[in-house]
């Protein structure tokens, strides 16, 4: 499995991942290296412990024949005769001895297989999951718009754990049966080897059997893992919108889609499941029958001689080894069915694990990246067009977002976007902090080109609030030290001062400590403003990003945070977008944003003077117009794109 570009053919992670001929070996190649030596050990201990398990049916043969019915010689496999005592009483203690004997290694060579196969396989789950999670954070930000939250969920949830069954318990039961149709089917054709064919004259119905299964529930294996992650979007999707789904007109509307993916993976785990109904059980037959025929014609044989064509004595003994063994051999090979579900299974979802692991990334870091070390401030946008389908060729979104954005920031200045719905200002903002790369020009922070600089440095240079700060699940304190775990809580608290967020909290019920709920719902729309403003006071960047910071507070809030912009912007670089043109007035410099392109720019003052688009929305935000213009309607009824 190669990591590099793929290219072509659809963006969904199923897609990515659907031609992987041999998912399970690529990841386990990938991760299972390092840990060569616990898997190794713990095959080897898998190994003995099972042929330890032989040694009692073995011995409790020739014991029964040599020692009790005095019937043959007392011979054990692979023993040389002559170190064999000659007198009943001790074959009997060493008979006793050698069952006691296998009993204690059974054990320890048990615990040390478990404990080793178990530490091998959570080690190798540890690092897929990291490592899926890692390089979905790693992907381009148009790919994870386009995968569904639920799709990746169920990826870093069911299919890992699908692969854990699979590394935990079913390579130790594939040893297993290893183990025991090689070592049994070996003692077997040494004790009787007539008898021995008949007892395996069933084995190629298994392989056939289990053959037909592994092609038929291959695809749909894979439909019924894909179904889960369409019902886990469905899911999140109608969680996270509870409280649209609950005031919609169109009561049932939510249920029913929910309903509809559930019935889908419904079918597909039912179409799946109706050949494993059929294989398992159809497998315990066919070991049954092996039983069966093992019984019947050796118990023939020890009552009235060799049935059949079949030659020689068969002993007591002999007979009771082959029944005991016999039912070593069926018992692994009855659990074949279940490791070859789990297996097919497994595979399923080892490609959609290695679909995302696999996923081609655009906006990648160059090797030789500089470390933007602390920046002055200085921003320059150089004849900038940006498509958001160049980030992504799989995208259709192909139609350019922004053409020939030129504009400088100079340190400490603050410029401010404005513009009708769709103009593309947030786009400026997010090629700024590299989420996008440009199309075609070149964003310079302090001169360096961004896309020569790391992402994490550039980001940390640059602090970004808009218009739906996240909150993590956590406490008011983690909030804003979210990012920086080193701050002391007296910066925290100096934060929160600076983000006029003090009070509240500490008005709050446990202060600093209060619990903000999962995305901060306890918390009102302007408290997670101020928190989110306090957590960029705290990483204290030198250039800061508003987009539309107090859209959606009211205006007693507004005037409360406001005011901490106004001191988070004071000496620091600032690009503040907004719509309502009165928090921005005071801009050293506005650019209008039409259509994608810089329509005007200068001061408040110079563009009202100008009487062009920036007059217009200010006339129509001051009540000076009450009847929208036709330029500006074209905006409303239709999503910008630059149209040359
Ligand atoms: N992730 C995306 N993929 C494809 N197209 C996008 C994406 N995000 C935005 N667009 C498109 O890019 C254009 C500019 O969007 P952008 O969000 O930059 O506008 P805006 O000026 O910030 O709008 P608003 O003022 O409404 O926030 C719009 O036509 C929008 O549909």
């Amino acid at each position: 499995m190669t990591e590099e570009n793929t290219g072509g053919d659809g963006s969904t992670i199923d897609e990515l991942g659907r031609d992987i001929e041999q998912p399970l070996r690529s990841l386990f190649v990938r991760y299972g290296r390092t840990k060569q030596r616990r898997l190794a050990l713990g095959l080897f201990a898998s190994v003995v412990s099972r042929g330890a398990g032989l040694v009692t049916p073995i011995v409790l043969g020739t014991t029964i024949d040599a020692v009790f019915n005095n019937e043959g010689a007392y011979t054990l496999p692979l023993v040389p005769s002559a170190w064999l005592p000659s007198d009943a009483t001790s074959q009997f203690w060493l008979s006793a001895l050698l069952v006691g004997g296998s009993l204690v290694l059974v054990a320890l060579t048990a615990w040390l297989r478990d404990y080793m196969m178990n530490d091998f396989a959570h080690g190798v789950m540890y690092d897929i999951r990291a490592d899926s999670y890692r390089k979905f954070q790693e992907l381009d930000t148009v790919f994870q718009e386009e995968v569904d939250t639920g799709e990746v969920m169920s990826i870093l949830n069911n299919d890992t754990t699908n692969l854990e069954r699979f590394f935990d318990n079913g390579l130790q039961d594939m040893v297993r049966i290893g183990v025991m149709v090689v070592g049994v089917t070996g003692i077997l054709l040494h004790l009787n080897y007539q008898l021995a064919v008949i007892t395996l004259l069933a084995l190629p119905l298994f392989i056939g059997f289990t053959w037909w299964f592994t092609q038929a529930v291959e695809p749909r294996y894979a439909g019924w893992r894909s179904s889960v992650g369409h019902l886990n979007t469905r899911l999140q999707n109608a969680i996270s919108g509870s409280l649209l789904v609950k005031t919609a007109p169109a009561k049932g509307y939510e249920a029913n889609r929910i309903d509809n993916a559930a019935k889908d993976l419904y079918d597909d785990a039912i179409s799946a499941i109706r050949l494993s109904v059929v294989y398992r059980p159809g497998m315990r037959f066919l070991t049954g029958l092996i039983l069966f025929a093992t019984f019947v014609v050796g118990g023939t044989w020890v009552f009235t001689g060799p049935p059949g064509p079949l030659t020689g004595d068969l002993t007591v003994g002999t007979f009771v080894v082959f029944m005991l063994l016999t039912q070593r051999l069926t018992a692994p090979l009855a659990k074949l069915s279940d490791v070859v579900d789990r297996y097919e299974n497994a595979k399923a979802s080892g490609k959609r694990i290695c679909g995302l692991l696999r996923a081609p990334t655009y906006v990648t870091e160059n090797p030789d990246a500089a470390v933007l070390d602390s920046i002055d401030g200085h921003v320059e946008f150089d004849t900038v067009s940006f498509a958001y389908g160049t980030n992504n060729p799989q995208s259709s979104a192909d139609e350019p977002v922004l053409a020939d954005i030129s504009f400088t920031l100079n340190p400490g200045e603050t410029v401010a976007l404005v513009g009708p719905t769709g103009a593309g200002k947030s786009t400026i903002a997010k090629l700024l902090l590299r989420l996008y790369d440009v199309t075609s020009g070149e964003i310079r922070a302090d001169g360096h080109d961004i896309r020569e600089v790391t992402r994490g440095s550039l980001r940390e240079s640059i602090g970004y609030v808009n218009q739906e700060p996240f909150l993590f699940d956590g406490t008011v304190a983690e909030n804003i030290r979210y990012g920086q775990s080193q701050a002391s809580d007296e910066a925290v608290r100096q934060a929160a001062r600076a983000a006029q967020a003090h009070e509240f909290v500490e008005n709050l019920r446990d202060g600093y400590g209060t619990e903000v709920g999962e995305r901060g719902v306890k918390l009102s729309g302007g408290q997670r403003q101020r928190i989110a403003l306090a957590r960029v006071f705290l990483q204290d960047p030198d250039v800061v990003v508003l987009d539309e910071a107090t859209a959606s507070v009211d205006t007693e809030t507004e005037l409360l945070i406001n005011r901490s912009l106004t001191e988070l912007a004071e000496e620091r670089s600032t690009i503040a977008i907004a719509h309502r043109l009165s928090t921005v007035c005071d801009a050293d410099r506005i650019l209008v944003i039409e259509d994608g392109e810089i329509v005007e720019r200068g001061t408040h003052k110079y563009l009202l003077e100008e009487d062009g688009l920036y007059a217009m929305l200010w006339r129509i935000q001051t009540g000076e117009m009450d009847e929208l213009p036709e330029r500006l309607e074209r905006h409303v009824a239709t999503d910008s794109v630059v149209t040359r």
